[in-house]
């Protein structure tokens, strides 16, 4: 028989991947780090601050303990805000394989799977694709894609999660697959403030096309596989994430331009962190990366939205092709 799959946060996307596992048929136990919101959720059977609407299959088991969350596991998905990425996979056993599930950077603008083997876990995937929580959690069509350096791991991945309802994809580049995903925030910031300075849908367009191009080249000096951008992990969840009236990226950065704060109710905003920490690595390394420029600096309150949209549209003319 299938263990049990470890699902290791209960926001948003933890809570829908716990009920992408029991659609597979498989029993998942979804650990939450807050005894109360633990006992809450066992009970109500509804996660009604990060996922409301979207009832707890009874093959989803809650609990707070995260020892015995994992204890008889292969690999357990973990699904925090990167910010607590560090400080949970230090409490994991090393030998436990761990999939990578936030959107985000480690605390020194590092990968996260990089932080896990520092941290001695060696078996290491990535998930990542459009899928956004509100949508997976109530069984709409979607794909995304696990990858991993370590091709048993992804297809046990795969097989835990894919369902009729969730197409899962493997790929053996887990850089391009997790930078995507760390870098379609950062761009969908920049799109929500395009629509919160109402710039229209031409506008939307070319900053998804140039940021793609960005994406792309940030991907590659890092020594992504080419495709990889086009894929799941990247366009597609650029185009997810810029567009859609779920991303809490696109909304805050439509709330920056409106003049109010990014904040998200309480719910993480990834490219608010990381578009600083990608700046920073750019500029440390020669590389241009301008939306992910105009996005750190006007979310770091040095520019205004107009002085952003002003960096990327009086830039040098140049081929189209060229960078
Ligand atoms: N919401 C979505 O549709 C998707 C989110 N993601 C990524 O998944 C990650 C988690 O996002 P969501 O579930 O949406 O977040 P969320 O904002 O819905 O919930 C965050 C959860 O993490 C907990 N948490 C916060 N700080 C923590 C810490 N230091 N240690 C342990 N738990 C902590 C909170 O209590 C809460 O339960 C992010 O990196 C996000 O980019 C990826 C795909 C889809
Ligand atoms: O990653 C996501 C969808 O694929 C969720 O995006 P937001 O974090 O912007 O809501």
């Amino acid at each position: 028989m299938s263990r049990p799959v470890p699902v290791l946060g209960a926001g948003g996307w933890g809570t829908a991947l716990a009920v992408a596992v029991a659609r597979a048929d498989r029993e998942a136990i979804l650990w939450a780090r807050r005894p109360d919101f633990a006992s809450r959720l066992a009970e109500v059977r509804e996660n009604r601050e990060y996922l409301p609407g979207v009832s707890l299959p009874d093959t989803v088991t809650v609990t707070s303990d995260l020892k015995s969350a994992v204890a008889a596991a292969d690999f357990a998905l973990v699904v925090v805000p990167s910010v607590g990425v560090p400080e949970l996979l230090a409490a994991l056993p090393r030998e436990l394989g761990v999939v990578l599930c936030a959107k985000g950077l480690a605390p020194d603008g590092g990968r996260l799977t990089d932080l896990a083997r520092e941290l001695g876990l060696t078996h290491v995937a990535v998930l990542s694709g459009p899928n956004h929580a509100e949508e997976v959690g109530r069984g709409l069509p979607a794909a995304t894609v696990v990858a991993s350096a370590d091709p048993d791991l992804a297809q046990a991945v795969q097989a835990a999660l894919v369902s009729p309802a969730l197409r899962v994809y493997t790929s053996t580049d887990e850089l391009g697959v997790e930078l995507g995903g760390v870098l379609k925030n950062v761009i969908a910031l920049a799109a929500g403030m395009g629509d919160g300075l109402r710039l229209g849908d031409n506008a939307k367009a070319s900053l998804i096309t140039r940021g793609l191009r960005e994406m792309g080249r940030y991907l590659e000096a890092l020594g992504a596989h080419e495709d990889t951008v086009y894929g799941l992990s990247g366009l597609g969840d650029l185009v997810a994430t810029a567009t859609s009236r779920h991303s809490r990226n696109r909304a805050a950065g439509e709330a920056i331009a409106r003049g109010e704060s990014p904040a998200q109710g309480g719910k993480v905003v990834e490219g608010l962190r990381t578009a600083g920490l990608l700046d920073v690595w750019a500029t440390a390394h020669g590389h241009d990366l301008p939306i992910v420029r105009a996005v750190a600096k006007v979310t770091g309150g040095e520019w205004t939205p107009a002085m952003g949209l002003a960096h990327l549209m009086e830039r040098d003319a140049k081929p189209e092709l060229e960078g």
